[in-house]
């Protein structure tokens, strides 16, 4: 799991650390140049001759990087340091210098109060950056305020991203985070140095793990500088497969179909019967108990004027499930979880009958349940954690505005954290935020930020897809949501892994369906719980054979 700490708590993590001379920027550089060193050798095998443009802002970031430069001039690569501010660490400034590291600077008489550092303009700047092997960013850190590097920095951050990238241009590593993102809320306005790799210190931060911001984050590497955060909350956190191996309901010898959860499912409409297919069947193949179908009443009932026939029991809703996954049970009884609403169209006032039935039984009941697509218009004002929602963006913005917030869907994309916190506050849902990476906010201000699927995965299906794998977790995982609420937003994350994992499976670097996602799930739950070493299953099968 990689777990993410707000700014304010890494500060204080270091605060008694530096009071006790603890030489923690010393480390952070070291640990630093050590991963310019691997992007070096990986880029041009050698290290002496390279050159590295160090960007350095006012703060302590600057002081890292340019402790970092200092470092590297000593392996022999040709150091550019360029302040871009008024002042720069003068430590690191010193450092650099007496490692033989060239010091210019965008701000007249800046970086060394006055004390004659040559200037450089913005353009000469971002012509060295562009011809270096690695730019090292150290403008701004966890000491950056708003969104955007302002001032000198700022320019210089809009220069380089205008300059076209190529597969020849630099990697940019930058220290302990992107400049400019919004360091504790993931928002990502103004000017934003994309990099190729952050290296971190301390302990993540929940900026490069939450969208949009975690998309300039590149490879993200936790350097242990020594602080103690174990005790500290952590702000969001991303699971790892292992992790959900562990959430993962793993029968052993003993259960039975019932005993692994039943999940009953209203998704889908006559005429549009895809969803269902898609739903029930990732359920299926996800590894639930049993899906029951739940038709329209009386079964068989189609709107008049509609072309296709009652087929059936179940209505040729129900054939078209029947006929893909014929392992899906037709009709009513009992469940431990739902998933309401993928492709129903409220237009379809059967199939909204039986969807508002369903979901006024599963808030009474208690029941975990996946409120998803058309379901989402229907939610009561308040419902309890267990109750996961799965809008994409345009959904939550209509959802928050039905409840008299004036929301646009490019406000949710823009701070999709906020959002979705917003729509967990004035529900009490769970609230899974579908997008290029996904956001859980549940009971107990627990966050996640799963980035798992290729952008292939952005098809249609998908999220019916998605539903049942999470409907499929709540209802092997029934008891244990009833006794814990707080486990329904783990438990959204590490469906997001799955789904995720399925879509690079399903045909890696190539295009995919959502049927081929779903049918790659029992390939990877295997592979998931294998990487924890197989250990729950065997541990599931020894205790069977007890
Ligand atoms: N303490 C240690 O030993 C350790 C520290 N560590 C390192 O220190 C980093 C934190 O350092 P920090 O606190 O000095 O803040 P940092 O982010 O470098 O600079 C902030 C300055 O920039 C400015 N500024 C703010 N916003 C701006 C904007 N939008 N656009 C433009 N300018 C802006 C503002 O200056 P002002 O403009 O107010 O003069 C502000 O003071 C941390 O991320 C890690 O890398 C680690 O090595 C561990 C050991
Ligand atoms: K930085």
């Amino acid at each position: 799991m990689l777990l993410s700490w707000t700014s304010a708590v890494v500060r204080s993590a270091e605060e008694p650390l530096l009071a006790a001379g603890v030489p923690l920027m010393e480390r952070a550089a070291f640990a630093l140049h050590g991963q310019v060193l691997r992007v070096l050798r990986a880029r041009r095998g050698r290290v002496r001759g390279a050159r590295v443009v160090v960007l350095v802002g006012s703060g302590n970031n600057g002081g890292d990087a340019l402790h970092a430069g200092a470092l590297l001039a000593r392996r022999g690569v040709q150091v550019t340091a360029v302040t871009c501010a008024a002042r720069a660490h003068a430590g690191g400034l010193a450092a650099a210098r007496s490692a033989g590291a060239r010091v210019v600077s965008l701000v007249a008489g800046g970086g060394d109060g006055g004390r004659g550092v040559p200037t450089t303009t913005v353009e000469a700047a971002a012509g060295a950056a562009a011809g270096a092997d690695v730019v090292l960013d150290g403008l701004l850190g966890i000491g950056a305020s708003g969104t955007g590097a302002r001032g000198p920095a700022g320019a210089l951050v809009e220069a380089l991203r205008q300059t076209p990238r190529s597969p020849h241009g630099p990697v940019v590593v930058a220290v302990d985070v992107p400049s400019g993102i919004g360091v504790d809320d993931g928002t990502c306005g103004g000017a934003v140095l994309p990099a190729d790799l952050t290296v971190t210190f301390g302990g993540a931060k929940p900026g490069l793990l939450l969208p949009p911001a975690d998309a300039c984050a590149g490879d993200v590497v936790v350097v242990d500088i020594g602080l103690d955060l174990a005790a500290a909350r952590p702000a969001v956190a991303r699971l790892a497969p292992e992790d959900v191996a562990a959430l993962w309901p793993v029968p052993d010898r003993h259960s039975h179909k019932y005993a692994r959860g039943v999940l009953g499912v209203v998704a889908g409409t006559p005429r549009y019967p895809g969803a269902a297919v898609l739903c029930a069947g990732a359920a299926v193949l996800a590894g639930v108990g049993m899906v029951r179908f739940v038709p329209d009443a009386p079964t068989g009932r189609v709107d008049p004027g509609d072309e296709l026939p009652p087929h059936g029991d179940g209505g040729p809703l129900a054939a078209a499930v029947l006929a893909a996954r014929p392992e899906v049970v037709v009709g009513q009884g009992r469940v431990q979880a739902w998933v309401l609403g993928p492709g129903v169209d409220p237009h379809d006032h059967a199939r909204r009958r039986t969807l508002t039935d369903a979901l006024d039984a599963a808030v009474s009941d208690g029941l975990p349940a996946v409120v998803d697509a058309g379901a989402l218009d229907q939610l009561p004002p308040r419902v309890g954690p267990q109750v996961v929602l799965t809008p994409h963006a345009g959904e939550l913005a209509r959802l928050l505005r039905a409840r008299g917030e004036p929301v646009e869907r490019a406000q949710v994309e823009a701070e999709p954290l906020r959002h979705a916190r917003r729509a967990h506050e004035l529900t009490g849902a769970t609230v899974l935020l579908k997008g290029p990476t996904t956001v859980v906010v549940g009971a107990g201000g627990a966050v996640y930020a799963q980035a798992d699927g290729p952008a292939w995965l952005a098809t249609a299906g998908s999220g019916d897809v998605l539903a049942g794998i999470l409907g499929a977790l709540l209802a092997g995982r029934s008891q244990e949501v009833a006794d814990d609420p707080g486990l329904v937003a783990a438990l959204a994350a590490a469906a997001a892994l799955v789904h995720g994992r399925a879509a690079h499976l399903a045909n890696p670097g190539g295009p995919v369906t959502a049927s081929a996602v779903a049918e790659a799930l029992p390939a990877t739950v295997a592979a998931v719980l294998g990487a924890n070493g197989g250990a729950r299953a065997a541990v599931a099968e020894r205790r069977g054979r007890r």
